[in-house]
């Protein structure tokens, strides 16, 4: 049996756009073990979310998966009926989305909302709901849970209405947290706080994490594994320490450069934006361009993660250089 709790293996999915068929995310694979927190790092549009809502099959209408297995726990999760999947999120899978606070019912007491998970999973009685909101928001730092609980999100900060969201999506004691970019629109204290709380959960309950995220400090901080994203492919994956020890493909040094540093709060951060792949390669590699077009369609460089030292890969060109249509 895998051990893994997650095992993402050779995932593709497209989108079609103007008739276009678009790969967003390519070949990637993962995995994440019980009690780790694994973090998924790239910049915007490199694959991350679509790789999440995958894992949830909470792909938009027109995404379709190509090929590439999910499992969760032993359980391949692209064989399971609608039905099991409705089970699975939220009550052993649970998402943070990105833009989650504007998710939250404006109409409706933030403590009636914490409920919501555990009603509909019927994992506590009716009459115990009010109290396991109670020490839930106990749970996620409020000091007088019963005011809060009456709450609508309106009279809520933006940091306070992150925490509702970690306790609603905590309420069912789901095995995996999958945060995408939890805390973007948060202040920097209160991002720490949120991923805290987070972390707290997952040592508490041996739980999973995994964290999508484009700041290299959180992944410094927060996880155990490191899978790097660059146009939908997987570019590079090894255990924390060496990534920062010894990153080796270009853009996740970039990352790492970007990262701020208080010290020299004056200096420019690198722009990830203006990155172009350096044309040296490594130890006689050369590194793999991402997808690219020609003649108006998109193709994939054949590529290969290559492992360099102990459990930690790069991709770079395969050593025959032909392209494959994807189109
Ligand atoms: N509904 C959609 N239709 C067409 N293309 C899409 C759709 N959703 C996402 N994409 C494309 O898929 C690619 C991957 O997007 P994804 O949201 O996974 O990126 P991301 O790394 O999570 O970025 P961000 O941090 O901005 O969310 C992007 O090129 C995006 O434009």
């Amino acid at each position: 049996m895998d051990q893994h709790i997650l095992h993402v293996k050779n995932l593709s999915v497209s989108f079609n756009k103007n008739k276009n068929k678009m790969t967003a995310v390519s070949d990637v694979s993962l995995q994440i073990d019980k009690g780790q927190t694994v973090a998924l790092i790239g910049e915007s549009g490199s694959g991350k979310s679509i790789t999440s809502l995958s894992v949830l099959q909470l792909l938009p209408p027109n995404g379709q998966l190509e090929k590439g297995s999910i499992t969760f726990k032993g359980k391949d999760l692209l064989k399971q009926s609608e039905k099991e999947m409705r089970r699975i999120r939220g009550n052993e899978i649970s998402m943070i989305f990105q833009d989650a606070i504007a998710s939250l019912n404006p109409g409706m007491k933030v403590g009636v909302q914490i409920t919501e998970g555990l009603k509909y999973h019927k994992l506590v009685p009716k009459s115990d709901l009010k109290a396991e909101a109670l020490q839930l928001l106990e749970q996620v730092g409020f000091k007088n849970p019963a005011h809060i609980y009456e709450q609508y999100p309106v009279q809520l900060s933006g940091g306070m209405k992150q925490r509702i969201l970690i306790a609603m999506a905590i309420s069912c004691k789901p095995q995996l947290i999958i945060a995408d970019e939890p805390t973007t629109s948060l202040d920097v204290t209160i991002q720490r706080q949120v991923l805290d709380l987070i972390d707290n959960y997952k040592s508490d309950l041996d739980a999973s994490v995994l964290l999508i995220t484009h700041d290299f400090g959180v992944v410094a901080e927060y996880a155990d594994w490191v899978y790097v994203m660059l146009g939908g492919h997987i570019v590079e994956s090894a255990d924390v320490y060496t990534i920062f020890k010894n990153p080796v493909h270009p853009y996740t040094k970039a990352l790492i450069e970007s990262i701020p540093n208080p010290e020299k709060s004056q200096e420019r951060l690198k722009s990830i934006q203006d990155f172009t792949f350096e044309k040296v390669g490594y130890k006689g590699r050369t590194f793999a361009p991402e997808t690219y077009t020609l003649e108006s369609k998109s193709f994939n460089a054949p590529s290969s993660l290559v492992e360099v030292e102990p459990l930690h890969y790069v991709r770079f060109y395969d050593d025959e250089r032909k392209v494959v249509s994807i189109g």
